[in-house]
Order: structure tokens, then C-alpha cells, then sequence
């Protein structure tokens, strides 16, 4: 019953459009992989992302166009090629990177200034969550300093795609968040 009304809902409100999701990070924090996991639902060997990969994902009656980029310092420039509509921003963060998680903040901060990514929500993922050397989300947060976020609606999680653990819960966020923003 619950769907049925989930479903007359989403018609009433014209959100049935494709939503852009982007998801940037450095590199080897994990976004190629977070992209399969949510597309197959399994952990997929990666290289390095040299441009990128984009997926549709169809996750709840939502179709996602999910654009993954190449985290490399010579690819990072690159971002801003494909912030044009833009309704969602996945920022991944490999949690047991303490030394660079300085320059993934400085980057993050960056890449908010656009003004194309103004209405852009966001979405952090504290990836490898399953290894004993990740950071805690508050750990990361102290560095990311989120809270400073004005006029932005963004959340923070902890995630795993070898395990899938936390993946969902982050997608759940981000999709009721850019319907949200998309009633028409
Ligand atoms: N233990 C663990 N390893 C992970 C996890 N996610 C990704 N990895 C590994 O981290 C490495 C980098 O993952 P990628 O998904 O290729 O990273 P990326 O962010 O796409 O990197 P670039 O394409 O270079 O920007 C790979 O060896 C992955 O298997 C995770 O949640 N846990
Ligand atoms: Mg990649």
C-alpha cells in the first residue's frame, strides 16, 4: 500500500525525470566501486578512473544518471566539466586516508564554491568503514567541518561498498532529498 501511494505521489509531483548524480573524491577513495556496488549490488575490480564511468541506476521508480570521476590530481580540474544540472553530489572519502583528508576537505570546499553546484545536495560517504584503520565519522567530520555548511542540505555517513554496508542508507538520503527538491 505504502508503494501504491509512493507511486500516485511521484506521478501527482512530475519527479518521474532522470536525476545527475555526481560522485567525486580523490582517488582510491572508492567511487568506482560505490558506482557498481550500487548498480550490480557487489563489489567489481577497479583501476583508476582515467575520465569516467556513467551508469543509469533505476532505484525506487527514480532513474539516476550517476556520473563517477577520475579522483587523480591531473584529472580534478576536469570536475567542473560536468557540473551543469547537477542535482546531486556523492563525495566519497576514503576513511583511512587521515593524511590526505585535509586536501579531500580543500578539494570538497572547491567544488561547493561553483555556482552551478549551488542547489546541489550533498552527500559525504566515509567508504572502507570495514577496514580497522578507518576513521570515525565524527573523526572525519572534525576535518571536513560540514556543520559549516550554510544554505546547503548535506549529510554524512559511513559506508562500505566491499560490504555494501551503509550504501543504501546513503542513496535513501539522496533521493528523498532531490525529490524533495524537484516538486514541480
Ligand atoms: N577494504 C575496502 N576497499 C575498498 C572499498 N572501496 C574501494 N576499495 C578499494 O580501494 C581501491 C580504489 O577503489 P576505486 O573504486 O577504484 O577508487 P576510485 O575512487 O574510483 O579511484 P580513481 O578512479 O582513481 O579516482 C580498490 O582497490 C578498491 O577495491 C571498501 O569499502 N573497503
Ligand atoms: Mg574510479
Amino acid at each position: 500500500m505504502g508503494q501504491i501511494f509512493s507511486n500516485m505521489f511521484d506521478r501527482l509531483f512530475n519527479i518521474n525525470k532522470d536525476f545527475r548524480i555526481l560522485i567525486l573524491g580523490l582517488d582510491g577513495a572508492g567511487k568506482t566501486s560505490i558506482l557498481y556496488r550500487l548498480q550490480i549490488g557487489e563489489i567489481v575490480t577497479t583501476k583508476p578512473t582515467i575520465g569516467f564511468n556513467v551508469e543509469t541506476i533505476n532505484y525506487k521508480n527514480i532513474k539516476l544518471n550517476v556520473w563517477d570521476l577520475g579522483g587523480q590530481t591531473s584529472i580534478r580540474p576536469y570536475w567542473r566539466c560536468y557540473y551543469t544540472n547537477t542535482q546531486g553530489i556523492i563525495f566519497v572519502v576514503d576513511s583511512t586516508d587521515t593524511e590526505r583528508l585535509q586536501l579531500a576537505s580543500t578539494e570538497l570546499r572547491t567544488m561547493l564554491k561553483e555556482e552551478e553546484l549551488k542547489d546541489a545536495c550533498l552527500l559525504v560517504l566515509c567508504n572502507k568503514q570495514d577496514l580497522q584503520t578507518a576513521q570515525s565519522i565524527d573523526k572525519i567530520n572534525e576535518v571536513l567541518q560540514l556543520y559549516d555548511l550554510k544554505d546547503r542540505n548535506w549529510s554524512i555517513l559511513g559506508c562500505s561498498a566491499k560490504t555494501g554496508d551503509g550504501i543504501n542508507e546513503g542513496l535513501d538520503w539522496l533521493i528523498d532529498v532531490v525529490k524533495e527538491n524537484n516538486i514541480e
